[in-house]
């Protein structure tokens, strides 16, 4: 059965569930025996209802982008030791806006310290932000979460304009500072859809528990007890947990995500000298810490981005034939891979394969080093310590304390073959989950409803490269499922120079946020 109304054609809709609240109303019309009729009139009222709600939405625009504005300036770099009280500010910030905004029972749930490696260990965990709005039994509970720390960011890096200074380009259509897609836009998105429907005295049509976490950048460190221990207690009646931290694949077509990659980060430290030295005086003398390290990272991958770790590779699960069909249909062009790298250097020609490099095969990444020289000119200098950083995308079936061992061990064998007389040495930093799911449960299928409406189109069904490390631990602990429902587009920058977020994405991404609370509520399942 089709409805058209404009919002979009509603395909398939059922009277059990997301006509419950019409049929309540129309029980007084006896004229039942055309199914069509009711169907048009709650045709009417859901438009009429979503209606007010989006015309809302849009006459907030102006209060919306300056809260994101305030939001993203506390720079919450949860990966620079020395920031870590502008992380607990924005915690703060965020405290403020939920009780503002009528949330009840917020906790700032403290984690304890930051275990090793850590510069200082007296360093404390930033808190998590836990708040309910609503606690109605006979109403559905949607946990959202989202993470309010960011990576780091600095003018010198390229950036158009300062980076915790938020800058609406208005000939672009778009806004631009950090984390204003990943992931403060998205998190200030969910309180502007509570903040709508206040303004308008339209109830919530399900209950909402908020988790908004300040170490995501960092692996969410501490998380996963927190879930454990609140399973019973705080989460407890959860029935679905609903994710807006990822992004479109490309830039036009909305999409759903389905499975995101995990992620191990690594760090070998490789030290000799006392000091670092004048490479006239010790050069071709002394070892160079330097030079072991360039040895053991060149042994990781190779220039086609093959992992050359001994028995990495036979962990992936290997590729059904089932599975093969489902790329060729994705909408994605090698064009718009190009556009968002900025770049050709693209190490596949083909659709498929560039899908399946990033969704469901491991990569490994070499990020930087700590302690060489980085600046300009030409410093005649040898290192003392080195420390080098990387980081494997993990995938089904890859177990991750096996990966450890595997890597550690490669590391070790590699250094050891260099005869050197440095001290070498590799680490895990954090690890997070892989995770795959069935994209066809009540909460896809309402955010698929949501899409449709907002945007007059079905979403695609994507996986994501990215890594949220604790959605497995959500779907375990709470026994329930996760759907993504990212906000922005493929090309949005998150993690590089010059974040953006479309004011489109920005506003439409809320509309569909409020629209999946609605056919959410209005779903069979419990
Ligand atoms: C997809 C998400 N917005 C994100 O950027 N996640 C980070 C999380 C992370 C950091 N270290 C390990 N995982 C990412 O994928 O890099
Ligand atoms: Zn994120
Ligand atoms: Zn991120």
């Amino acid at each position: 059965m089709f409805i058209k109304s404009p919002l979009g054609t509603l395909k398939n809709l059922r009277l059990s569930n997301l006509f419950t609240h019409c049929l309540r109303i129309h029980t007084s019309k006896r004229n039942l025996y055309a199914g069509q009729l009711l169907l048009q009139q709650h045709a009417t009222m859901t438009e009429t209802q979503f209606g007010k709600l989006f015309d809302k939405i849009e006459e907030l625009k102006p209060r919306f982008i300056e809260r994101l504005a305030e939001a993203v300036a506390i720079p919450a770099v949860s990966g620079d030791e020395s920031l870590r009280p502008m992380v607990v500010k924005k915690a703060e910030f965020y405290r403020a806006e939920l009780e503002r905004l009528g949330f009840q029972d917020i906790k700032m749930k403290e984690l304890g310290l930051q275990p090793p490696p850590v510069e200082n260990p007296e360093l404390k965990l930033p808190p998590v932000v836990l708040a309910r709005y609503g606690s109605d039994p006979a109403k559905k509970t949607v946990l959202l979460y989202g993470h309010y720390d960011v990576q780091p960011a600095a003018l010198e890096d390229g950036w158009l304009s300062e980076p915790f200074k938020l800058v609406v380009d208005e000939e672009k259509q778009l806004m631009r500072a950090r984390g204003v897609s990943d992931d403060t836009g998205p998190v200030q998105g969910w309180l502007n859809v509570v903040d709508a429907h206040r303004e308008l005295g339209l109830e919530l049509p399900v209950n909402l528990i908020t988790c908004f976490e300040g170490m995501e950048e960092s692996g969410s460190i501490g998380l996963d007890k927190l879930i454990a221990d609140e399973a019973d207690k705080y989460f407890k009646g959860v029935d679905t947990v609903c994710i807006s931290d990822n992004y479109w694949l490309g830039t036009k077509k909305p999409v759903l995500t389905y499975g995101l990659r995990g992620c191990n980060y690594y760090q070998i430290i490789v030290e000799g000298p006392g000091a670092d030295l004048h490479s006239g005086i010790f050069g071709g003398v002394i070892a160079e810490p330097m030079i072991d390290l360039v040895k053991v990272f060149g042994s990781l991958v190779d220039s086609q981005g093959r992992i050359l770790i001994d028995g990495v590779n036979e962990m992936v699960a290997p590729v059904t034939e089932k599975e093969q069909g489902l790329y060729e249909k994705i909408d994605f062009t090698l064009d718009e891979m190009n556009a968002a790298s900025g770049s050709e250097t693209c190490l596949y020609n083909n659709k498929p394969d560039v899908l399946m490099h990033r969704w469901r095969f491991p990569s490994l990444s070499i990020h930087g080093l700590e302690g060489a020289f980085s600046s300009q000119g030409a410093k005649t200098v040898i290192p003392a310590k080195v420390v080098g950083k990387f980081s494997i995308r993990t995938v089904p079936d890859m177990e991750s304390a096996k990966l450890d061992k595997l890597v550690i061990d490669h590391c070790n064998k590699v250094f050891q073959s260099l005869g050197s007389p440095n001290k070498c040495r590799t680490e895990l930093i954090h690890d997070g989950n892989y995770w795959v799911s069935d994209p066809f449960n009540a909460s896809f299928t309402a955010a698929a409803k949501a899409t449709k409406a907002v945007y007059g189109v079905e979403p695609d069904f994507t996986r994501e490269g990215g890594s949220i490390p604790i959605t497995l631990t959500f779907e375990t602990q709470l026994k329930t499922n996760v759907m993504l429902l990212p906000m922005g587009r493929g090309d949005d920058g998150a993690h590089s120079i010059n974040e953006k977020l479309d004011l489109s994405n920005y506003f439409q991404g809320m509309k569909t946020m409020a629209a999946y609370l609605h056919y959410y509520a209005e779903s069979e399942t419990k």
